[in-house]
């Protein structure tokens, strides 16, 4: 099967997030394993998509192709219009810094900063200005409900304070697609719902599209919709309360 060209798959800024036909092969001694297998995924602006499946089953893979870090085998990762493997890697860095924000289980905070330290070195970095960063990351503080611990270090932060500067810091750069690993691994019931609630939030307030890999299947009706792999392949997603 030929790959399909851009051109086949219009910019669509309701659909920030598309994956089409994604397979993803990794050797595996003499043969390999198709960890993606003919992925077809599309989220909205404003909708979380609940990842869930077993052990095994490619949920990892799925996110880091969407997030550009690994090329796909075969298919189209489109971000925002842009279709992903048109890029060089100089391109494709780009394109991940100004589109995607990605959200891992462990929020990886420096130890030496604050809060808002945390949120500005990821503009700094962007080749920002300071004073501008600054206040757009306690503009950020404030919607993750954490506007009285922006000069707090992470060790004076609760694990899910810690995961709410992740969030946040996130969005920094304004993507369009937020991908979330595992976000509540850590956390006990009810900061893992607050967690939840909180990146169903911002995906609407943001008009991002959000992909939320996770094992924790309690708070997924909080999402727009949940989606099943399974040996590589995606079930049908399915919208959530309905
Ligand atoms: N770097 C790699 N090299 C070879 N095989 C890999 C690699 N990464 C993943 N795999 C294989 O690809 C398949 C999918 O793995 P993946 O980590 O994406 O699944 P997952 O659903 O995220 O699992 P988990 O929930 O345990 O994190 C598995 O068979 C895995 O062993």
């Amino acid at each position: 099967m030929n790959t399909p060209t851009t051109t086949q798959y219009a910019a669509s800024a309701a659909m920030p997030l598309q994956l089409i036909d994604l397979t993803l092969e990794y050797p595996d001694g003499e043969g390999t394993i198709k960890a993606l297998d003919s992925v077809n995924l599309s989220v909205g602006a404003g909708q979380v998509l609940s990842l869930i499946g077993p052990s095994g089953s490619g949920k990892s893979s799925l996110l880091a192709a969407a997030a550009t870090l690994i090329r796909p085998t075969h298919g189209l990762v489109i971000i925002d219009g842009t279709t992903a493997s048109d890029l060089n890697d100089a391109q494709m860095t780009t394109l991940r810094r100004e589109k995607i924000g990605i959200i891992f289980q462990q929020p990886n905070l420096l130890a030496s900063l604050t809060a808002v330290e945390q949120l500005m070195i990821s503009d700094h970095l962007r080749g920002k200005p300071l004073k501008a960063a600054k206040v757009r990351a306690l503009e950020l503080l404030e919607i993750v409900g954490l506007q009285d611990s922006a000069k707090k270090r992470p060790h004076q932060l609760s694990g899910g304070q810690r995961q709410r500067v992740n969030i946040a810091r996130a969005l920094m750069g304004q993507p369009k697609v937020l991908l979330v690993d595992e976000p509540t691994a850590a956390l006990d019931n009810a900061r893992s719902e607050s967690i939840v609630k909180l990146l169903a939030q911002v995906t609407k307030e943001f008009s991002v599209a959000t992909v939320m890999v996770t094992h924790d299947t309690e708070f997924i009706s909080l999402t727009d919709s949940v989606a099943t792999m399974r040996d590589g392949a995606l079930g049908a997603s399915e919208l959530v309360g309905v």
